[in-house]
């Protein structure tokens, strides 16, 4: 599913309303009505709508209008005066007041006020409407909105954000400023990129899209989440003709920490790769044996220029810095396939310089290892983690792979995927080095970096998710994690069937 920016929005809105002729009106009102429907669901007793001096509340005057044509209790409250409305946001509001919706212009306490009688026991009878900003939004949330968007958060009504949360940014996820925590948001015609990653995720709550007349153009659009159709039968269906060769062969590199290697080498199996070798100097075959072949030697990169894919990361240590070496030596004797991963990193970028590294490889940093990369903190890549896997990716000229909650998958072309997969359970030693080994058994197994990396995100995360649910997030290894990717194969063959 695509996720747009505020700048693609106002493209697709511009095309409607002056290539087709819908009058922006019209896709206000199915705005504002598809939150009322949503709204209805919900039997609340009353209902306050926050609106703010734009088309987003319009959208709210709109809202109001319905849910009072349905016999609902329910009153807006302004952020300005209404005789500043411009446009349609001022048709709303006339056509709503005519209607007989009660309004008043915001004062500090209102909110509370129009709650009264909703305690805490009865606060999810109660439901707040945030129509206060939109994809309009242009700084971090000031003046009267700012204090609409606190008090609305202290009142803990049940709230349904318009489009999005207002204060988030709608093409970044970024949250400059005070931003709504919905427990839902309705995102009219796509969802914004914003609401997918986080924070911006974290305060959309649950988004559904409404169908507002408004048609989006995928090939006009950049990012998406993460699907199995969009892999189709490229993975996890086999013919009866294939043998192991077919599905490629993953080189693991050896460094001071053999079991991270060995995590990566079993989860590349279960991932489908038809070998998996591990080499390097401490390769201790005990560790391995039956299923993974062992090449003993001081220099990896010599030992593994028959495979398809590699795995440089992983347990690496300290023998990290010679990484760049065997990545130049695998790359010159062709094979320039393969994950970055852990203190192999370093090799490719350190403190904001690049040293790009050509061919289909995925990087896979972590918060703190991307920040190393660019020279930030770990804070500010939270903060702005789309800008943070795009720069990455631009500046290494390579597939990255940002982890964390709501994965990011930045292509160097500027497209971006969201994984939607994943849970807390995740959060545990050797995840890192199961995710490599994945990602290198899809390479191996032929697809791009882009592709690889996306699926290989979505298998992991929902790996986790199964094991999450028969452990508890609290009680899972990374070997459960493994354990559980035929539970993902099978998830995707599903999806896949289902798809076609
Ligand atoms: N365009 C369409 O056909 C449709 C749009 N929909 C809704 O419209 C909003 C986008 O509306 P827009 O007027 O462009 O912007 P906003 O309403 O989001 O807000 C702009 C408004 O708020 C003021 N403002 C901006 N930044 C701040 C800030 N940081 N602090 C305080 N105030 C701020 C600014 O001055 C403007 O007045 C879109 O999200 C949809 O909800 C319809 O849904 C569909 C048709
Ligand atoms: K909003």
């Amino acid at each position: 599913m695509y996720l747009v920016t505020s700048d693609e929005m106002r493209c697709f809105d511009h095309d409607t309303i002056h290539r087709f002729g819908v009058p922006a009106i019209v896709l206000m009102d199915h705005a504002g009505r598809a939150i009322a429907e949503r709204v209805r669901e919900l039997c609340p007793e009353k209902v306050v709508v926050l609106c703010g001096k734009g088309m987003n509340g319009g959208d709210g005057w709109v809202a109001a209008r319905w849910l009072r044509y349905a016999g609902i209790e329910v009153e807006v409250l302004s952020s300005c005066d209404p005789a500043a409305l411009q446009g349609d946001a001022r048709t709303a509001h006339e056509a709503a007041a005519r209607f007989g919706v009660p309004w008043r212009i915001y004062e500090p306490g209102s909110i509370h006020q129009s709650l009264a009688g909703f305690g805490r026991s009865r606060r999810d009878r109660a439901v707040l409407i945030d129509a206060l900003l939109g994809t309009g939004v242009s700084r971090p949330a000031e003046g009267v909105v700012a204090q609409m968007i606190e008090e609305a958060n202290a009142s803990s009504a049940y709230i349904v954000s318009a489009d999005l949360p207002s204060g988030v940014d709608a093409s970044t996820g970024e949250v400059p400023g005070p931003a709504i925590l919905a427990h839902e948001t309705i995102a009219m015609a796509a969802e914004k990129l914003g609401t997918a990653v986080t924070p911006g995720a974290i305060h959309a709550g649950r988004v559904r899209v409404a169908d507002v007349g408004i048609p989006v153009d995928p090939a006009r659009v950049q990012a998406s989440y993460v699907s199995p159709a969009a892999f189709g039968r490229r993975f996890g269906f086999r013919s009866a003709m294939s043998h192991k060769g077919t599905f490629g062969k993953v080189g693991i590199a050896l460094g001071q920490m053999p079991g991270a290697s060995r995590l990566a080498s079993l989860a590349a199996l279960r991932a489908g790769a038809g070998l998996v070798v591990v080499a390097g100097a401490r390769a201790e075959a005990s560790l391995f044996a039956p299923d993974i072949v062992v090449r003993e030697g001081s220099d990896p990169a010599q030992l593994l220029q028959d495979v398809d894919a590699v795995v440089v990361g992983p347990g690496l240590g300290l023998l990290g810095r010679e990484a760049r070496t065997w990545l130049y030596d695998l790359v010159r004797a062709g094979v320039a396939r393969g994950v970055i991963d852990a203190e192999a990193l370093a090799a490719v970028a350190h403190g904001g310089q690049f040293d790009p590294v050509a061919g289909e490889f995925v990087l896979t940093p972590h918060p703190k290892e991307a920040a190393r990369m660019l020279g930030w903190d770990a804070r500010q890549v939270q903060a702005r983690r789309l800008e943070a896997a795009r720069t990455i990716a631009a500046r290494s000229q390579a597939v990255t792979l940002l982890k964390g909650h709501r994965t990011i998958i930045a292509h160097p072309d500027g497209r971006v995927r969201v994984n939607p997969t994943g849970s807390s359970a995740l959060a545990v030693a050797g995840t890192g080095d199961v995710l490599a080994g994945v990602i290198g058994a899809l390479l191996a197994q032929g697809l791009d970096a882009f592709d690889a990396a996306s699926l290989g995100a979505w298998l992991h995360g929902l790996a986790g998710e199964r094991a999450g649910e028969e452990l508890t997030e609290v009680a899972v290894t990374a070997s459960d994690v493994i354990a559980r990717l035929p539970d993902a194969v099978r998830a995707y063959r599903a999806e896949v069937d289902g798809s076609e």
